[in-house]
């Protein structure tokens, strides 16, 4: 982006946003500025004025946060994947928890809420078991990677630190096929090309690998070569699968697989149960911090043995199978209907049968199940970003579950949702019938500025004295 300022400003940044950028402010408006650190004074252009916020980009750091280093990856910052390389570990901790701590304070509500240090990762690098990369064709050659930050333009990557290193052996083999064939790649403009994106999935039972080819086309001309050469150049290949995307915008996978080699299915493991992970199933990025994070979500439902728990938006059942452990019945709500059979077929695998998955939307399920009189004891939530519809709100309500445990991927979806829960604002709704009892950020995306929230909340109002039962 242009500035729209020749003068540069000077900025004391205070604080990161959730998405990373640093918070400063000009006359008390905020300004979001990439590649800052909480502390720093720094000198940045404005890019962008709208009304109640700017944008600006970083031309000089004043004074340096002591927590700022050498990032450690050549393409940061211009690859937007990462944000916080130039943070030390220990500072990304502290940051993803005063992210969470002030989202809590400012938009729930919860004033002098205590957060915890964010429970951090052994090693924040070569983390992930599913890499996402964008295919273009620029100037004749094919490029394989990730977006330039704030654009669509995709920067070519040999290697990406928070992927495995073998990745790029794959990588390598794709690009160098893509050349050599010719074939055309896709370009969002125009709707035109075939080749989309390149999906790895790694299994953490096996140590093998899914390769996903994205195309507009339901075949690939020349696919039986990058199978040949897949299986010949990369060791543990287990599953090559050709998935086919028609549709026009960012969404990466369609609904269409073939299987070009191997099954369509890798295996994971979490909490000693096995799922079957196909490439439109659901499997949290970061497998050793998602044992962390469901651990935190199991002690928080604190269950013995004869509860109804309901496990919302539980994609292929990992919650709910942790759960049930110590669950008299488990009912998983999921409205993707593959990943729902798969959630079933996880369960029977597992030879548990108090476990029920259904399919369908939690804002029509849930009221379904209230009508039907179905009242859950615990109620874990697992929403994507834009967090829980009103209507499962409301439901939670009118149900009064004894606690509700809430695992959040965005820390401002999650504090607006726990604040009509606490019953703490405008939200028209039922007054406070939950009180916040404790909260845990977790580190699934080191180098980034995403963080995991698992919250307890718990129920002031007992059932019996309600008007609502
Ligand atoms: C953050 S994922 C959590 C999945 C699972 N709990 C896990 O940890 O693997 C959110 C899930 O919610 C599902 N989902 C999205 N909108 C939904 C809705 N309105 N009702 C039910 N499930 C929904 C998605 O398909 C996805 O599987």
């Amino acid at each position: 982006m242009d500035p729209i300022s020749i003068k540069p400003e000077t900025l004391m940044i205070t604080a990161l946003s959730e998405e990373g950028e640093g918070i400063g402010r000009l006359d008390g408006m905020a300004v979001f500025v990439p590649g800052v650190l909480p502390g720093e004074t720094v000198e940045c252009l404005l890019v962008e004025q709208k009304k109640n916020y700017a944008r600006g980009r970083l031309t000089r750091v004043l004074t340096a946060s002591p927590s700022r280093v050498s990032p450690p990856c050549p393409y940061f910052p211009e690859c937007g994947g990462c944000q916080l390389q130039h943070l030390d570990y220990p500072g990304q901790l502290e940051a993803k928890r005063v992210t969470v701590q002030d989202a809590l304070e400012r938009i729930g509500g919860f004033k002098g809420v205590d957060v915890p240090l964010t429970l951090g990762m052994a090693e924040p690098f070569r983390y992930r078991n599913n890499g996402q990369y964008h295919i273009r064709r620029v100037n004749g050659r094919v490029r394989i990677g990730f977006f330039k930050a704030g654009t669509h333009e995709v920067i070519d990557i040999a290697d990406c630190l928070i992927q495995p290193e073998i990745n790029s052996r794959v990588v390598a083999v794709v690009r160098d096929w893509a050349e050599s064939t010719g074939v055309s790649t896709y370009n969002p403009k125009t709707q035109e090309g075939i080749l989309r994106h390149l999906m790895i999935r790694h299994s953490n039972v096996t140590g093998g690998l899914m390769v996903v080819l994205v195309a507009t086309s339901k075949t690939l001309q020349g696919s039986d070569a990058l199978v040949e050469r897949l299986r010949g150049e990369v060791s543990g290949i287990e599953s090559i699968v050709l998935n086919t995307n028609t549709k026009p915008g960012g969404q990466v996978l369609g609904p269409q697989n073939k299987v070009l080699y191997g099954n369509e299915r890798i295996l994971g493991e979490l909490d000693g149960f096995h799922f079957g992970i196909s490439p439109l199933s659901f499997f949290q990025v970061n497998t050793e911090q998602t044992r962390v994070l469901y651990q935190k979500a199991v002690e928080f439902a604190g269950l013995s043995g004869g509860e109804t728990v309901f496990d919302v938006y539980s994609g292929i059942g990992t919650i709910s199978l942790s759960l049930s452990r110590q669950a008299q019945k488990v009912y998983g709500i999921e409205s993707v209907r593959p990943a729902v059979e798969d959630a079933v077929e996880n369960a029977k695998r597992a030879g548990l049968d108090h476990v029920e998955f259904i399919a369908g939307r939690a804002e029509d399920v849930m009221p379904r199940l209230a009508e039907q009189g179905v009242r859950p004891d615990v109620v874990v939530l697992d929403p994507p970003r834009k967090g829980c519809e009103p209507e499962v709100l409301r439901t939670l309500l009118d149900m009064k579950p004894e606690k509700i445990v809430y695992v959040s991927c965005k820390p401002s979806t999650l504090a607006r949702d726990l604040k009509v829960l606490c019953g703490g604002g405008e939200s028209g709704l039922e007054a406070a019938a939950y009180e916040l009892v404790a909260v845990q950020p977790v580190d699934l995306f080191g180098g980034t500025g995403h963080v995991e929230t698992c919250v307890l909340l718990s129920l002031v109002v007992s059932p019996k004295s309600s008007g609502s039962l």
